[in-house]
């Protein structure tokens, strides 16, 4: 194989506000408005920088967020792809908010609503939550917004892989050119090909790599429930307090990340009263390395998405506790669709209470019903893995990509 490059450049664009940041622009339209009008321009001088420098740029790879950025490639000529972070199935949501296919908001008569490339009926509980919340509105349109020019893009990229959500991905192919191409983690985590590949190369805040991971080699096989709610999602304070409190009467091992903003909010004493055999509470942890030491027996997420694909990557039995925005959809699709994982109902103030979270966790960790969640983990761990390996469907999908990529450059000469 050809050697590949070990790093890529990074170049700026400007969203309008370098200097005072995004509270300067005093609302959310205003702010959109400019970063469209900005940015393209900066956009547009910085293709014109790299094609005078001899390094041409030849396609454009998007986040749908930002929708302009298929007028700026086609104002040159160049190939575009819009990629999308989120899964096909909550694209399909939002791309029928957009058809006005969901009506809105949908009411709690609309208990269940049938969307076009899903099979069987969805619950409202289960939409994404800015499809719910009026108050969410401008949030709403600009995830609605990512199909205003879908139809001129020349690829559709969904981290995801299509054994995983065939149904919808065959729906969705009929209207926009899609591919899927994830998992996108790192290969030392699925295919293992290239051996350098085993981080992602950035990280939000920093890991607390060497105290999980001597923790963890101190925990027997399969013992340790990981707890996550990603890096944005705000926990309540009684919903903190009835996390702790399941995690602590589920009498297992726990590694729980609390990010530092969100420490105060555990119970009075929690932290004094924690014996460092029973649980060990970080502000942030690698993972990647956490998700695959043999030691974790399953993982308490919030459903980012990220989050799902690696925790399916590597085989690890979930409960869900969906918080916002797509969230919900991912739980419903973990539970009851690839069937990996059970999800902590919240009552009806809302709270996940404790003895739901002690119960969902014993329910997957020591009950015959968690063996066969096991199951189905490996079962998808191996299709994610063979999704991405030499001549798997993400594989594939990466290869026709790249290969049109070469010809139109080779076209260009
Ligand atoms: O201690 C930690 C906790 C998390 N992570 C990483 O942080 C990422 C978290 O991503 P994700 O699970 O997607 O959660 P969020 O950060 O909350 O992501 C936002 O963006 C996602 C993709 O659009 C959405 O699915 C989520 O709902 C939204 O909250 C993952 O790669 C994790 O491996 C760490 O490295 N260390």
């Amino acid at each position: 194989m050809k050697e590949l490059p070990t790093s890529m450049s990074i170049e700026a664009i400007s969203d309008g506000y370098d200097d005072g940041g995004r509270d300067q622009a005093g609302s959310f339209v205003a702010y959109v408005t400019r970063f469209k009008e900005v940015g393209s321009d900066t956009l547009s001088q910085l293709i014109q920088k790299l094609a005078n420098s001899g390094c041409p740029v030849n396609c454009i790879v998007y986040d749908p967020f930002l929708p302009w950025a298929v007028e700026v490639a086609k104002n040159f000529g160049l190939i575009s792809a819009a990629f999308f972070t989120q899964n096909c199935a909550v694209d399909n949501i939002y791309y029928h908010v957009h058809k006005g296919v969901i009506k809105l908001p949908p009411t709690q008569n609309d208990e269940e609503i049938l969307i076009p490339g899903f099979s069987s009926t969805i619950e409202t509980s289960d939409v994404p939550t800015f499809v719910i919340n009026p108050e969410a509105e401008r949030i709403l349109e600009m995830l609605v917004n990512q199909f205003s020019n879908l139809d001129k893009v020349d690829w559709v990229l969904i981290n995801s892989f299509y054994e995983l959500e065939k149904e919808v991905i065959d729906w969705m192919s009929k209207i926009y050119p899609i591919k899927t191409i994830g998992p996108t983690i790192p290969s030392i985590y699925l295919d293992k090909k290239l051996h350098d590949d085993k981080e992602y190369g950035l990280s939000i805040f920093k890991p607390m790599t060497n105290e999980c991971l001597n923790w963890l080699n101190h925990q027997p096989i399969s013992s340790v429930v990981y707890v996550s709610f990603g890096s944005l999602a705000k926990l309540e304070g009684d919903q903190m307090e009835e996390l702790a409190w399941g995690l602590k009467n589920s009498n297992n091992n726990f590694l729980w990340v609390v990010r530092s903003t969100e420490e105060s909010k555990l119970p009075n004493n929690f932290l004094e009263e924690l014996t460092i055999e029973k649980g060990l509470v970080v502000s942030w942890c690698p993972q990647l390395q956490v998700l695959e030491h043999e030691s974790i027996g399953c993982f308490l997420t919030h459903c980012g998405w990220n989050s799902i694909l690696e925790a399916i990557s590597l085989g690890v039995p979930m409960v869900a506790m969906p918080q916002w925005t797509d969230q919900p959809t991912n739980a419903k699709f973990v539970k009851d669709v690839w069937e990996i994982g059970v999800r902590a109902k919240q009552d009806e103030k809302g709270i996940v209470r404790r003895e739901v979270i002690e119960e969902c966790i014993k329910l997957v960790m020591e009950e015959e019903k968690g063996k066969l969640i096991r199951e189905n983990a490996n079962k998808w761990k191996e299709m994610a893995r063979n999704a991405v390996d030499e001549g798997g469907s993400s594989d594939k999908n990466i290869e026709e990509f790249v290969s049109k990529l070469v010809k139109c450059k080779s076209h260009k000469k």
